[in-house]
């Protein structure tokens, strides 16, 4: 089947409340931006993969030969590709020449590509030559979901391609809309290159980027909010730079180091996004000057708790302090930072 050209978009997300917390099961609320990242595919006739990075400064090309090689044996159910094939990643690092220990960006943006492409045309046992371009308006490894916009558009673009979801546009339509259907199908493969980048995703990101919209995610369930007030979040990017990874590892071993502890901290960031919900709910039919003032309690509480379980920064101490003496009310968003490797971006109501 011929492939066609196809351009895609997904918007980045601010984690209102839960983020780290949702890894272990309980409540985030997201809210995707009005940032995205687009993605272009064109076949080609060149027998190549080319990917194009400009954002990380990436520009690489394969032999559709050479890639052919590396097809997993078995393909993919495309609907149930729950699990990363764990076979197949290792063999992409050897072929792309790094070792377990690479985890930089463009290391982990190429090594996701590949194996969504391989595993998206297994069934076919074709590999086409496509050339796959990516930008983004997001700011990368800056809490915003970058990963996970960029899993998303990759994810909608290959599956297209791959005929296994209708062309985002037909030549006499202005707007698009894929089934319900499609939406999860992207949704779960956008989920396998978010488990590449990040290691232990609780599948948040990817689901705020694929659906839009304010949502509450609680253990795979995805519930979106309709009746939500008009909010205005003062995003800031630290730029200090941190792996969500890492970061979501630490998190990890800190709780099986101190479950009595970090247990009920997490218990109570839970509550925290669950009060939340409550107050914007109650805010959606009218708000007060009380209810503003419960979600900056909220935001500070919170702010509190992702420095108990390890995720603060000096920098964003000191963005907090500095907002507070103008009223507002600061925490961070996504993965947080801490030592060499972090960051993050402030959200405030
Ligand atoms: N525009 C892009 N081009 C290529 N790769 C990208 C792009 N944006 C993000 N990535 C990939 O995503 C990784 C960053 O993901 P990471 O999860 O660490 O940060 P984030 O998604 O921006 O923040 P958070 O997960 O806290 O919301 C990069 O290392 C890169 O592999
Ligand atoms: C830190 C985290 O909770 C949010 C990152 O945006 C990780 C995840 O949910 O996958
Ligand atoms: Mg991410």
């Amino acid at each position: 089947m011929p492939i066609m050209e196809c351009i895609v978009s997904a918007p980045g997300k601010a984690i209102l409340h839960g983020e780290h917390a949702v890894v272990h099961g309980k409540v985030a609320l997201a809210v995707s931006l009005d940032l995205r990242t687009y993605l272009r595919l064109v076949p080609n006739s060149t027998g190549k993969v080319c990917i194009n990075l400009p954002n990380i400064h990436t520009f690489l090309s394969w032999d559709v030969t050479s890639l052919q090689s590396l097809l997993p044996g078995h393909a993919a159910d495309l609907k149930n590709a729950k699990e990363l094939d764990i076979d197949l990643l290792p063999r992409l690092r050897s072929f792309i020449g790094v070792t377990d220990c690479n985890t930089d960006t463009s290391t982990m943006a190429v090594l996701a590509f590949l194996y969504l492409c391989l595993s998206v045309f297994t069934e076919t046992r074709e590999l086409p030559g496509l050339t796959v371009s990516v930008w983004s308006e997001l700011p990368t490894g800056a809490g915003l979901g970058s990963s996970a916009a960029y899993s998303v558009c990759l994810a909608a673009a290959l599956l297209c391609a791959r005929g296994a979801i209708t062309p985002p546009l037909g030549d006499l339509e202005h707007t698009a809309r894929w089934s319900e259907e499609e939406m999860e199908l992207i949704n779960t493969w956008a989920f396998l290159g978010e488990k590449i980048i990040h290691g232990n995703p609780s599948g948040v990101d990817n689901a705020v980027s694929t659906w839009g919209g304010v949502l509450r995610y609680r253990a795979g369930k995805i519930t979106p909010l309709s009746r939500v007030p008009m909010l205005r979040i003062l995003l800031t990017n630290t730029k200090v730079p941190r792996s969500t990874k890492v970061l979501v590892a630490g998190v990890k071993d800190k709780i099986y180091k101190f479950p009595s502890i970090m247990n009920p901290v997490l218990e109570s960031i839970d509550a925290v996004s669950s009060t939340c919900q409550e107050t914007l709910t109650e805010m959606a039919s009218e708000s007060t000057p009380e209810h503003y003032s419960v979600l900056e309690e909220l935001m500070d509480i919170n702010q509190h708790h992702l420095n108990v379980i390890g995720v603060g920064h000096p920098s964003l101490d000191t963005l907090c302090r500095v907002t507070l003496a103008r009223g507002l009310h600061s925490k961070l968003t996504g993965a947080g930072g801490r030592g060499l490797r972090h960051h993050p971006a402030q959200a405030r109501h």
